[in-house]
């Protein structure tokens, strides 16, 4: 899967920087997105993410992640995000666990997450 994504001041560690926990967020997201589109529904039990470079504030990256491979309910995935000249600027690798209807229930909210 790929995406575009754009970090603004609302992402700002240092200046003019995005922070690194909403780096991690945007990959952790793009990973609960890719999982969404291959219908299964999986929460994160285990992120890595490796900071290669600096995520600058208005610049556009490239973000791809895929599922490496799958042991039963568990799904092995990675993601890289790249710059307009092609250079990684992060990488990321997850474990996201296959969860019944009921995981979402206990937050006790009503939006259940619909297959696609
Ligand atoms: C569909 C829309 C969802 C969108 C999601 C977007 C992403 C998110 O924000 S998800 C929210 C954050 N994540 C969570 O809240 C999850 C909280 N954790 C949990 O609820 C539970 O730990 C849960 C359900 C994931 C797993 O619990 P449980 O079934 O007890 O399994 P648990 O024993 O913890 O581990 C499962 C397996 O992973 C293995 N494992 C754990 N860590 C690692 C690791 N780092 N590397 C390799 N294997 C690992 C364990 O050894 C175990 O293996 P096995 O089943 O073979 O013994």
């Amino acid at each position: 899967m790929r995406a575009r994504h754009v970090f603004d001041e609302r992402h700002v560690g240092a200046p003019g920087i995005a922070h690194g926990g909403a780096v991690a967020t945007v990959l952790d997201d793009l990973f609960g997105f890719l999982l969404y589109l291959i219908g299964e529904p999986a929460v994160t039990r285990h992120l890595e993410v490796g900071y290669r470079s600096p995520v600058l504030l208005g610049t556009p990256y490239l973000l791809e992640a895929g599922v490496q491979r799958r042991e039963g309910r568990k799904l092995f995935v990675r993601a890289q995000g790249t710059d307009e000249g092609g250079a990684a600027v992060v990488e990321a690798s997850a474990l996201f666990l296959v969860v019944g209807l009921e995981h979402f229930a206990r937050g006790g909210g009503d939006a259940a997450p619909v297959a696609p």
